[in-house]
């Protein structure tokens, strides 16, 4: 209501851009041009901005610094999340999944036994199965080849491989399942599709930001929608129930060594904080499971069709890569052996991340400072958005941004700063002027703060492997990056997500 506790004025909002129409105010240019719309306001009023569609006044961060200040150095406040349409309250089962729960008990309690599957600590033990996964690929693209006479696999084709690899390791992460019957795969991923679809309704997203329309306007054709829904959620259910049962049957059991995502979420372990942790239910692990797989198959496929695309337009770039894969001995190497490859799959998040914005929720009515340390209000419940096409573009981070560059990520240490670091105007004597014009060594693709992916190491480690076993046989010709397709809804996030077209490419056996 615009006032304090205590009578006073609350600070303003953060500046928003001005002659939008009264009813939807900024719907209409977030719903055509996504993060490209705050992208652009944010060029005219600060890195700071505040947005209202409809009900909602959300506000977003377009530089590192502000998402340092807002996921970081504030999670306590910020690390909330809101469940905003049907088809999230459905996927999610209001909210118990890692992704959709509150800043809670419960939510750390996930937390934790994720991480104890897929932490830096432990990921190493799945270079096996992302070594094994990128034979697969491999095989797939020879296989591709012969029956084409060697001429080259289109996007489609090669599309379709990608996501079948991405799908096999992410059911092998998440509920040990190897070797999934390509049919059994095909089929969570139309589903998956399916309900991403209805995500994408107009009348659905409208409903995210005016709550009238979810109850009345367009009810029938929701109430269908929603059915439909409910169907592809229950096949997805009884798919995952049926790999589920045998880890449920053996819930309990100390002897069984706990090496999925589905048997750690079976086994809540006591912690200082927490030390009679309560167990998940059965439904809510079958619920996270479901939604890890898909964000993880998603996410994997975009990544790593996007960086195959990326690597067959740049010849030279090749070269050197497997002149990096050669230089290992007597080993299979892994991302730990591969700094080139470790570069370029950097400079391909940032330059082309999946997600080009994700968005924090606050419990906590509090103050954001801008980059001139002026407050701005955020209210319980505001929405906050990391605005990635933004941040990634920084020229004061990253040198010439829209040139794809990988040697940008192969700066020491010492010579570099965190694309969270707030870059000072002090004058030379003071030290942290230094930092204004070292580049970035990192980038935001995989979030900040408390709710920061949990994948990222491994994603990286599978895209590390998947590179260097297709550098190591082809040399690949063709591919294009730069034609981008953009998603209204994302696993099962109203953010969305960016797909690269692709182009033919060619691959010669070395
Ligand atoms: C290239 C691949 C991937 C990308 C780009 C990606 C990106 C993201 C992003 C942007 C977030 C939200 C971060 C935030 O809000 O600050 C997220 C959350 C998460 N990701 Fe990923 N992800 C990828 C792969 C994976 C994989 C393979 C897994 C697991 C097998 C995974 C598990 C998670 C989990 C559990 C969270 C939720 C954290 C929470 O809300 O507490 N991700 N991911």
């Amino acid at each position: 209501d615009g006032k304090n506790q205590d009578g006073t004025p609350k600070n303003p909002w953060a500046p928003s851009p001005s002659n939008q129409p009264y009813i939807w105010n900024a719907y209409d240019e977030v719903a055509e041009r996504q993060y490209r719309a705050f992208t652009d306001w944010a060029k005219e009023l600060g890195a700071l901005i505040s947005v209202k569609i409809g009900q909602k006044r959300m506000v977003v961060l377009n530089s590192g610094s502000l998402v340092q200040e807002s996921f970081v150095r504030l999670e306590q406040n910020n690390s909330a999340r809101s469940i905003r349409d049907g088809v999230e309250v459905l996927m999610t089962d209001s909210g118990k999944t890692v992704f959709a729960a509150p800043f809670e008990i419960y939510w750390v309690r996930i937390r934790r036994a994720i991480a104890i599957i897929i932490g830096a600590a432990y990921i190493a033990k799945f270079d096996g199965l992302f070594s094994a996964q990128a034979a697969k690929l491999s095989q797939g693209i020879q296989f591709e080849k012969s029956s084409k006479n060697g001429k080259p696999i289109d996007a489609e084709h090669l599309r379709q491989l990608v996501n079948l690899i991405a799908m096999d390791t992410s059911l092998a992460i998440v509920v040990g399942q190897t070797n999934t019957d390509p049919a059994t795969m095909l089929l969570i991923s139309e589903k998956c599709r399916e309900i991403e679809a209805i995500q994408a309704n107009k009348w659905y997203q409208y409903g995210h930001f005016i709550n009238i329309i979810q109850s009345t306007y367009s009810f029938l054709a929701l109430m269908r929608k929603s059915l439909t829904a409910i169907a592809q959620r229950n096949d997805l259910l009884e798919v995952f129930l049926e790999w589920t049962s045998p880890f449920i049957a053996n819930r309990g059991d100390q002897t069984v060594e706990v090496r999925t995502i589905a048997e750690s979420l079976l086994t809540i372990l006591p912690s200082k904080n927490d030390p009679e942790p309560a167990q998940l239910t059965a439904d809510q692990v079958i619920v996270n499971l479901i939604h890890i797989t898909l964000h993880s198959y998603k996410n994997l496929s975009s990544a790593l069709f996007t960086l195959i695309q990326r690597l067959a337009s740049l010849p030279e770039l090749q070269e050197r890569i497997y002149a990096e894969v050669l230089s290992v001995k007597d080993k299979e190497g892994t991302l730990d052996d591969w700094p080139l490859i470790g570069a370029l799959i950097n400079e391909s998040m940032r330059f082309e991340p999946p997600m080009r914005m994700y968005s924090h929720t606050s419990r906590v009515e509090h103050d954001i400072l801008d980059g001139e340390d002026k407050p701005f209000r955020i209210d319980d419940g505001t929405e906050i958005i990391a605005n990635l096409d933004a941040i990634h573009f920084d020229e004061q981070y990253y040198a010439e941004p829209h040139t794809f560059n990988p040697d940008r990520f192969l700066v020491k240490e010492k010579k570099s700063v965190s694309i969270l670091d707030k870059r000072t105007e002090r004058n030379d004597d003071n030290k942290k002027s230094k930092n204004k014009f070292m580049p970035a060594r990192d980038h935001l693709a995989f979030g900040a703060g408390r709710r920061k992916c949990q994948g990222a190491k491994a994603s990286e480690r599978m895209l590390a492997a998947t590179v260097a076993r297709l550098v190591k046989s082809y040399k690949l010709e063709g591919g294009d990056a730069n034609v981008k397709v953009d998603y209204h809804s994302n696993i099962w996030s109203w953010t969305g997500r960016t797909e690269t077209k692709g182009d033919e490419i060619k691959f010669i056996s070395r």
